[in-house]
């Protein structure tokens, strides 16, 4: 057990997928996974182990931001093993050629968080996905026939900007998404050898002020789940 982690030793999978809800956790493992058992729930950040066609995952809730996922992050790989992190979430998009609904890969992940200088200092260290887990997520949104990208995404610490101004800059270099979690993951995986991939469905375009509607919301997120799962299996 650990302060924020109420599961026994072994109570969860080598791969994790973590969505940002607690409540998302509980609609994955209630309607994806097979014998699933909820392990943990402490301050409500639910977790869950089942499996999904015969291999062992675990699904649990990261909360909202750098600081939370790193909490979870870090205890989940030092204190249970785990191996592999897969965030999947929804971001923000800023620029036209990254539309509603659409899949995103962070190949590596850009941010306003300092925890990253903190850890490395004087450092801008990149942030990078695994390949590996890269890669099988590639190859599960083809099969898929998703639209998806593979690229740069934005991990801002505030959901609310003052500055409406940094979008353009952003667009500029080429950032697919905004988001608050992936660079966060990133740095834990880094720091303590883990392997980590955030991908993330786009429910915002915040250029745009295009907002998905809830039954949109519940498609995409059926869908991204679905890919997930099929590239969480292909993974060793
Ligand atoms: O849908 P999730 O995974 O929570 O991700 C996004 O949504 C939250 C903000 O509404 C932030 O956590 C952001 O990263
Ligand atoms: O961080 C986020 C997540 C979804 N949509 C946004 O606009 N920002």
């Amino acid at each position: 057990m650990t302060p924020h982690i109420n599961a026994p030793a072994g109570a969860f999978a080598d791969t994790v997928l973590m969505p940002g809800d607690p409540l998302r956790a509980k609609y994955i493992a209630e309607n994806f996974l097979e014998d699933a058992v909820q392990v943990c729930d402490v301050r409500n950040m639910l977790g869950y182990t089942g499996t999904y066609q015969g291999k062992r995952i675990s699904v649990m809730g990261s909360g909202m931001g750098v600081p939370s996922i790193s909490i979870y992050a870090k205890e989940l790989i030092t204190e249970y093993g785990v191996k592999n992190i897969i965030r999947i979430g929804s971001c923000g998009a800023i620029s036209d050629n990254v539309k509603m609904m659409d899949v995103v890969l962070a190949m590596g992940a850009s941010t306003d968080s300092g925890v990253n200088r903190t850890r490395f200092p004087g450092t801008d260290y990149a942030m990078i996905a695994d390949f590996g887990l890269l890669s099988a997520a590639v190859n599960a949104a083809q099969k898929q026939g998703a639209n998806y990208h593979v690229g740069n995404v934005y991990t801002s610490d505030l959901f609310y900007s003052p500055d409406e101004s940094r979008y353009a800059t952003m667009a500029k270099y080429g950032m697919l998404g905004v988001e608050m979690e992936a660079a966060g993951l990133y740095g834990v995986a880094a720091e303590f050898g883990a392997k980590a991939l955030a991908m993330m469905t786009v429910t915002d375009h915040i250029v745009r002020g295009e907002h998905l509607t809830a039954e949109e919301r519940q498609l995409t997120l059926n869908d991204m789940i679905k890919l997930t799962l099929e590239a969480a299996i292909s993974i060793d």
